[in-house]
């Protein structure tokens, strides 16, 4: 009996290492790119790293030497491109290298039960079909700016409460004001809902974090099959999630019932919450389409311009000189911080403000890498690089961003210069380094980002209030890293902020 368990064990073990082998063992093509070897993609799970280390150490040379590399990551062998030319031929051919999403690529995991079948995802008709509901209501030209600069009036109180609490050259973390700020602005701006994000405990700040914590878990991000088992706290995880989707689905609704005391009415004309909510009225989206594309649009909407506020805070702490420049344009205008943050049109001619974020959102990109392309069909990627039907492509957005050969050997500094002196010629460059995928922050191509004009908005308004009421820097007892994987940011970055009245009575008194 002992020699017959002890034959099974030794069957199961072989099985077991040579599903692993196989599994572990890169595809035979392309065979002119290199192979990053998967245990790369293991490394955060054994030690607290700086993702931006371990892509210098392992990835970056190859990849930038031969334009693309077999990379493992999902649980799978895909292709990772880096050179501009392969990326923007990627977002020309939109049928042969189809968007799929993780509904489709891990149809099983929390992260697909969260984000369903969405706008962002899906392909073909389906995709056209959100898009006809969903891209009037995120491109109309009429954001209330009002409610952006209450808000960053409410988040410059926030941060004067947090860094009196914490005294006076006390680091402060900045993280989670950001979140409630962005929040409020996705819900109240773009989906016409009202959370009370900036109120001290609100629900969906608690709920948000909890999601985020169970979403961004390293060992199911790099193994989704995992999710296939019932573990306790993957089903913790699922009831959080739809506890989530639960709260958006009611709070669009509420704000949308005339006869509700949560009514957000009057609604702007082509609102995005309207949108759906008569699109699902008239059968265009189902019920699940119009709670998933809900769900995402509420994703989407907040955490990316979150990050670029954090990154880009973070890159003005460490260039004071530049938040000393960008205050003097604001000041040049001849307006008040209060009557400049709400006029859009002045706001988008100031050239050094709008090349300051272009320049954080290249260095630091929000979607640090992103691989949710499929080949439908066997292709040859810039005439040379063989990709079999069916092979996940995508892209480590930061590096193609920093392309010394795009943007010559200061592409990993800070230099708004970079983007041009007058906001002509900053939009020109823009279009064009768009359209040779030399900055593919927003994606590229039909499937370039719809939220690009809100976050543009947003991230001004809020840089003119910040900027005219504060200083800041890095908290000294910081530690300069980043996230370990998963969106690329400074990690629980802390500033000290000086409010810049203090700052020029201080003067005064000398
Ligand atoms: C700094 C802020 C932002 C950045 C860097 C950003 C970046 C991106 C990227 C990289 C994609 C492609 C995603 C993919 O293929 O998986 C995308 C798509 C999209 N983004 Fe954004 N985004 C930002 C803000 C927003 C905002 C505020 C919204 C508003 C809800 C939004 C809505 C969308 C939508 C709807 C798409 C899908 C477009 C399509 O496929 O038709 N984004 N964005």
């Amino acid at each position: 009996m002992f020699g017959f368990i002890a034959e099974l064990l030794l069957l199961a073990a072989i099985v077991v290492f040579l599903v692993y082998y196989i599994f572990l063992l890169p595809p035979k093509y392309p065979e002119n790119i290199p192979t990053i070897p998967f245990w790369v993609a293991l490394i955060p799970f054994f030690k607290d790293v700086d993702q931006s280390d371990i892509f210098r150490q392992y990835i970056d040379k190859p990849l930038r030497t031969h334009g693309a590399v077999k990379f493992f990551f999902a649980a799978q062998w895909n292709i990772l491109v880096h050179k501009p030319s392969y990326i923007a031929e990627i977002f020309k051919d939109e049928d042969l290298y189809e968007k799929s999403g993780n509904q489709k690529k891990i149809p099983h995991s929390v992260l697909a039960q969260f984000l369903g079948d969405n706008i962002i995802s899906s392909h073909g008709q389906v995709w056209k079909n959100y898009q006809s509901v969903i891209r009037p209501g995120l491109q109309r030209n009429n954001f209330e700016v009002d409610k952006l600069a209450s808000n960053a009036d409410k988040l410059c109180t926030l941060v004067k409460d947090v860094q009196l609490r914490a005294g006076r050259g006390r680091g402060v973390p900045v993280q989670g004001l950001l979140q409630q700020y962005s929040v409020a602005n996705c819900s109240e701006v773009i989906l016409q809902t009202n959370f009370d994000a900036l109120s001290d405990n609100a629900p969906i700040n608690v709920l948000q974090s909890a999601v985020k914590r169970e979403i961004f878990k390293p060992i199911f991000m790099n193994f989704p099959f995992l999710d296939q088992f019932p573990f306790p706290s993957r089903l913790h995880a699922r009831a959080t999630v739809d506890k989530f989707r639960d709260a958006l689905k009611e709070a669009l609704i509420e704000s949308h019932d005339p006869s509700s005391a949560k009514s957000s009415a009057p609604w702007p004309k082509d609102g995005l919450g309207r949108r759906m909510l008569d699109a699902h009225q008239s059968g265009l989206l189902d019920e699940r389409q119009l709670y998933d594309n809900l769900t995402v649009l509420f994703v989407a909407g907040q955490e990316n311009p979150q990050l670029c506020m954090i990154s880009t805070l973070y890159l003005l702490a460490k260039h004071p000189e530049m938040q000393a420049r960008l205050y003097e344009e604001l000041v040049s205008t001849g307006l008040s911080i209060a009557a400049l943050s709400q006029n859009t049109e002045v706001l988008s001619n100031l050239p050094l403000l709008t090349a300051a974020i272009l320049e954080s959102l290249r260095l630091f990109p929000p979607i640090g890498q992103l691989i949710n392309r499929r080949t439908s069909r066997d292709t040859l990627l810039g005439g040379s690089v063989v990709i079999p039907s069916g092979t996940y492509v995508g892209y480590n957005c930061s590096s193609t961003n920093r392309d010394p050969a795009a943007w010559g050997p200061t592409a990993d500094e800070f230099d708004p210069s970079r983007w041009g002196a007058d906001v002509a010629s900053i939009q020109k460059q823009l279009r064009l380094r768009k359209s040779k995928a030399e900055f593919i922050t927003f994606h590229g191509g039909r499937r370039a980002c719809l939220g690009e004009k809100f976050a543009l908005l947003q991230m001004r308004v809020t840089l003119c209030k910040l900027l005219g009421t504060f200083t800041w820097m890095l908290d000294p007892g910081w530690i300069d890293r980043k996230t370990p994987a998963g969106p690329l940011y400074p990690r629980a970055l802390r500033l000290v902020f000086d409010s810049r009245q203090s700052g020029s009575e201080r003067k005064a008194e000398h």
